[in-house]
Order: C-alpha cells, then sequence, then structure tokens
C-alpha cells in the first residue's frame, strides 16, 4: 500500500493541474462573454450544456464517476455563466430600468391606503402600525379588491397578511403579487393575541357556533379542537366580532383581537387561545410605483421551473456564488402546467447591491416568470 504522504502529493499535483485548467476554461467563457455581448445571444445555452454533460459522461464508465462528471460539469458550467453575467453591462440592468430607488416612502396628508376588513382587523393594526393613526384609508371586502385597487392608483399603498408563526403561509396572497402590476414596498409584524370573545353572559357550555377567519381558526387549532362547536370560515376575525355581535346570540363566539371585541361591544370569555405563545402575522405594504428605500433590506422574487434533476439547485447556485443569503423560500405546483412549480424566495439584500443584481440577472436569464416582488 502507498504511503498517505504519497497518495496526497500526487492529488495536489492533480488539483494544481486542475487549477490551471480551470483558469484557462474561465478565459474562454470570458471570450464567449464578449461575442455574445456583440451578437445579443442568450448567456445560457440549456441544449449545448446538455450535449456537453452526454459526451462527457459517455466516456466514463462505471456509474458513481458518471454521476460524479455530470455533477462537476453542471457546476462548472454553471460558474462559466454566472461570470458571463457579471461581465455584461450594468447598463442593461433589468433592475435598473425596472425599480427606482428611493430615500423613503411618499407619505403625506394625501396619501390613501387600502386594507381587508373593517376597524378591528389586524391588517388595520398592520396599518396603524406603519403609517400611524391620523392615515386616510379605506377598506375593501376581499383581499383581491385590495390589490386591484393599489393596481388601478385607487390607493397608493395596500396592506395584505403574508404569513403567519404558527399557520403559515397566507394562502392565495403570493398569486395576488404576482398577476397584479403592483411592488412591495414595505412590511409590518403584528402580534396576534386571539380571544375568544361573545356577548355579554355567554356560557361557554351553550355555545354551538365558533366565527373567525380561518387563519384564526387555525392559530387556535388546540383550543378549538377540545370544543364540539361547529367552526364557521369568515371573511376576517373583526367581522365575526361584527357578527357575533349584530346576531346577539349567545349561542355563538367569535375568535378576533381584543380590540375588535371592545369596537363591537363584546365581552373577552377568554384571553390569547392561540396556541403558539408569540403569534405573529407579518403583513406586506405594496404599492403600484416600482420603487425600494435605498436602506430596504429584503429583495423578494418568483419564478417557476421545471421539476427536473438539479433546476432548483441550478437557480440557488447563483445567490450562493453572490454572497446572498436566503432568508425564505415557498414553493407550489403551478395551475394548469403539470410538473412545473412556482417558487418564491426572499433574500437578504439591497437592488442597489452588485451582488444581488448579478445574481437576478442570472436567475432572470435561467427561469420562467421571472417577477421581482419588491424590496423592502
Ligand atoms: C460558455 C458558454 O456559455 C454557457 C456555459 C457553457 C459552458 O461553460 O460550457 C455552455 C453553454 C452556456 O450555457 C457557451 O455558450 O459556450
Amino acid at each position: 500500500m502507498r504511503d498517505l504522504v504519497d497518495i496526497r502529493k500526487d492529488i495536489d499535483q492533480i488539483d494544481q493541474k486542475i487549477v490551471r485548467l480551470f483558469e484557462e476554461r474561465m478565459q474562454c467563457s470570458e471570450e464567449v462573454a464578449e461575442y455574445k455581448k456583440g451578437t445579443g445571444k442568450p448567456i445560457y445555452d440549456r441544449k449545448r450544456e446538455q450535449e456537453k454533460i452526454e459526451t462527457l459522461t459517455k466516456e466514463v464508465g462505471p456509474e458513481f464517476l458518471k454521476k460524479g462528471t455530470e455533477e462537476l460539469f453542471l457546476q462548472l458550467m454553471s460558474i462559466g455563466r454566472r461570470y458571463q453575467y457579471s461581465l455584461l453591462s450594468e447598463e442593461d440592468s433589468y433592475v435598473r430600468k425596472k425599480f427606482k430607488q428611493v430615500d423613503r416612502l411618499e407619505i403625506n396628508s394625501d396619501t390613501k391606503v387600502v386594507y381587508q376588513g373593517i376597524p378591528g382587523a389586524y391588517q388595520e393594526q398592520a396599518m396603524v402600525q406603519f403609517f400611524g393613526e391620523d392615515i386616510s384609508h379605506f377598506t375593501a371586502e376581499e383581499f383581491k379588491d385590495v390589490v386591484v385597487a393599489v393596481d388601478e392608483g385607487k390607493a397608493d399603498y395596500g396592506i395584505l397578511p403574508i404569513e403567519n408563526t404558527s399557520a403559515g403561509t397566507v394562502s392565495g396572497i403570493y398569486d395576488l403579487l404576482l398577476n397584479h402590476d403592483v411592488c412591495v414596498v414595505g412590511e409590518e409584524t403584528v402580534e396576534c393575541n386571539h380571544a375568544l370573545v361573545g356577548i355579554r353572559g355567554t356560557d361557554l357550555s351553550k355555545v354551538t357556533k365558533v366565527y373567525s377567519h380561518p387563519q384564526g381558526l387555525m392559530q387556535c387549532k388546540e383550543f378549538l379542537d377540545e370544543t364540539k362547536w361547529d367552526q364557521v370560515r369568515i371573511r376576517n376575525t373583526a367581522v365575526a366580532a361584527k357578527k357575533v355581535a349584530d346576531d346577539n346570540d349567545c349561542t355563538k363566539v367569535a375568535i378576533s383581537s381584543e380590540r375588535a371585541a371592545k369596537l363591537y361591544g363584546l365581552d373577552v370569555l377568554k384571553e390569547k387561545v392561540n396556541f403558539e405563545g408569540n403569534n405573529c402575522t407579518r403583513f406586506v405594504v405594496m404599492s403600484k410605483k416600482k420603487q425600494y428605500r435605498k436602506d430596504a433590506k429584503k429583495v423578494s422574487i418568483s419564478f417557476s421551473l421545471p421539476h427536473e434533476t438539479g433546476s432548483l439547485y441550478n437557480i440557488l447556485a447563483h445567490f450562493m456564488f453572490n454572497d446572498v443569503s436566503m432568508t425564505n423560500i415557498e414553493s407550489r405546483p403551478l395551475p394548469n402546467r403539470q410538473w412545473e412549480y412556482g417558487f418564491y424566495i426572499d433574500v437578504a439584500g439591497n437592488l442597489n447591491e452588485p451582488g444581488i443584481r448579478n445574481a437576478l440577472t442570472g436567475i432572470r436569464a435561467e427561469v420562467k416568470d421571472f417577477k421581482i416582488l419588491g424590496n423592502f
């Protein structure tokens, strides 16, 4: 058996050769970038990459090494591509063309905000936290109406809940952001301490129905599972409280904020019925204007990918190589597009940073349905 020191000497020499060859290969990549810049040919050439993998793996015998060769060259080609993107002129930058950097968001006495629900809703709380008590505002019936009002210019800003610490993503919100010409410009977290509320004199043993938004019901699941009450889904936690107050029926209760209970003259029958101690909902603030604050810290994007080995890995590599850290990822199957998935990703950073711009340029060129949802 050879001595470890000897074997390692060989490995070191091989590695040095690999590094030199790598540099040579990257030099060629640079030339390819020049060529592509001149001719307008896209950087990513999927067919060429597939052919390369096929040719190279054919030359390798053992299955394990075949797989390894594929992985190695997928990486090499992806590094080459990212290098090419970084060499492309900033003038062409999609981000620069689409988004405007601002010192701060314009908020004044003419500013109008829209939220879904009625007073007492957590959305209202989010609005007050973000814009202050005196902001002029109106309400909408559905989440969709909020986005449409912003898209049509009827409101300058809209508020939507996006995720909750115990119940997860609020369904349908990402799709609304994707399908309308709006941009996320801020976010606000609201602590949601749900109370069980009802009219004065409600006896819990006589209750038959509980009303709340599906998120409210989910966040209080452990408490509600102990009861035999019908759980009725309603548009909003505040709407639920108002309904119980309007019906004036002591067999009905609602899950809402204590603030909503007070507003509609209900009693708090039980405080904090949510199962997670620190139950918070994150709200996004959107505007029609494609803008981002120069101190914004989170970029949110969406795109779709076919369900193929390595497709997501390939895209996430753009973040890794540009030192961008990912803070959240959501995926869901796309309607009417079998085995294609929509992804929503949050990364830490600002659209004015070169690393973020490079990563987004590369991703945009290699996915379908790319959209920057906002930087906030
Ligand atoms: C270098 C090129 O650009 C990209 C990178 C490739 C590689 O590194 O081999 C292959 C195809 C392209 O996706 C090229 O087009 O040849």
